[in-house]
């Protein structure tokens, strides 16, 4: 093992525009977000590979003699767009995984089982315990599960030698170079195939690059100038899945091509207007006519995103409510519930938040555009989370 024990954190995202267009090759705009997901990592000599994940009640430990016979012949150590099939197969059936059964605790085990043996599979399996634990709530909208692929991707690489941990004795937060961000970015990719289906790699992006981007088809471009932008979250609570989401909208293009085919189109064209507005924004003074577009664009994408099927009736309670206190709010992620996003203008007092939680939604502002993945000491993590991490 390349490291004896290492702290790592990603952030969660929020997609502004552009959510579920982005699979189907459309823009989408996304920002990171300042609710991280944290990963301890420590090597062990019991033979055993522990995995310790609180937020979803999941603690397992196997012997690696069990583990190596689930090593495929052909594991490639190669990253790809594809998912070796075998493996995946293998592995569903280790952990109970059937095609009803989208239990979230099976698909994070998964996820973890594919990524290490993926990465250690041509060699010798490492002894190791991994405790992962997140301030974002999972399966709401907020990049959950891809802040929680990227921080086992970073992970098994440095434990694999194949990246190094960028921690210097005396530094108490380090980040990775760009070629080994592209690494774990595709590797997380990975993670997010077996727990999304068919992810666009926007949500993997923002936890690999932190701040605020545009993505489309694949690629990745930093928004380096961005306004200061005041966003409220909202969290209906109403839980649902990402992967059960998306395959909606796909069966929905498919049956409805020439229907659907502009409501993805007139969603990129939202993406690119709200580009341009924010770019226009930090070149001249901030003006009301700047939020008025702003708000008219987050409105009409809300109503494109319920013709795609995925509203819910709480987030209309949502979009009314706040749309009673003058402010535009739409849902932000996979949609059927989870979260949603209300944009704030500066210097406004928001009365809305009591309102929501009147509402028994969990209501917080929030600031966007933290950094990527991070190594941290132990001293850079707060004392609660390092409490957490070291219990395991
Ligand atoms: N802290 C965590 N510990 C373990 N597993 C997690 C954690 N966070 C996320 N996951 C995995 O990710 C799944 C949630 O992913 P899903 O894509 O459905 O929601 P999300 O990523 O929060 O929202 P969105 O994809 O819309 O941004 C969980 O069911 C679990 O398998
Ligand atoms: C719904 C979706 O567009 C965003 C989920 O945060 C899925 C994806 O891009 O992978
Ligand atoms: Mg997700």
């Amino acid at each position: 093992m390349h490291v004896k024990e290492c702290i790592l954190s990603a952030p969660g995202k929020a997609i502004l525009h552009g959510e579920h267009a982005v699979v189907h090759g459309k823009m989408a705009l996304a920002v990171s977000l300042n609710l991280r997901t944290y990963l301890r990592l420590k090597a062990t000599s019991d033979g055993k590979v522990c995995i310790n994940f609180p937020n979803i009640s999941t603690l397992l430990c196997w012997d690696l003699t069990e583990l190596k016979l689930l090593v495929p012949d052909t594991c490639k150590k190669e990253d790809g767009k594809l998912l070796n099939a075998e493996l995946v197969k293998c592995l569903r059936e280790f952990v109970g995984v059937t095609n009803g059964n989208l239990d979230t605790s099976n698909m994070a085990t998964l996820a973890f089982l594919y990524i290490y043996i993926s990465i250690f599979g041509t060699g010798e399996l490492p002894s190791l315990t991994v405790t992962v634990w997140s301030e974002l709530p999972t399966g709401a909208g907020l990049g959950s599960s891809a802040a929680f692929s990227v921080c086992l991707a970073a992970a098994l690489l440095c434990a694999s030698g194949a990246i190094t941990a960028p921690l210097r004795e005396s530094e108490h937060t380090a980040r990775w170079c760009q070629e080994d961000l592209e690494l774990i970015n595709s590797w997380a990719f990975q993670g997010e195939m077996i727990i999304h289906g068919n992810p666009s790699g926007v949500d993997n992006a923002v936890g690999t690059w932190g701040g605020m981007l545009r993505f489309l088809s694949g690629k990745i471009i930093p928004l380096s100038r961005v306004p200061l932008l005041r966003i409220l979250l909202t969290n209906t609570k109403v839980p649902r899945s990402t992967k059960v989401l998306v395959a909606g909208v796909k069966d929905k293009i498919n049956k409805f091509p020439t229907i659907m085919t502009p409501v993805l189109d007139s969603v990129d064209a939202i993406s690119c207007t709200c580009e341009k507005v924010l770019s226009e924004m930090t070149h001249e003074p901030i003006t009301g006519e700047h939020y008025n577009i702003l708000e008219e664009l987050i409105d009409i994408n809300q109503h494109h995103l319920n013709v795609m099927g995925v509203g819910h009736p709480a987030l209309d309670t949502l979009c009314r409510v706040t749309l009673a206190r003058g402010l535009h709010s739409k849902l932000t992620g996979a949609g059927g519930g989870g979260c949603g996003i209300t944009l704030l203008r500066p210097g406004e007092v928001i009365y809305t938040v009591q309102d929501l939680r009147d509402c028994g939604f969990d209501c917080w502002e929030t600031s966007i555009g933290g950094p990527g993945i991070q190594q941290h000491s132990p001293h850079a993590v707060k004392d609660d989370i390092l409490e957490i991490l070291n219990h395991y």
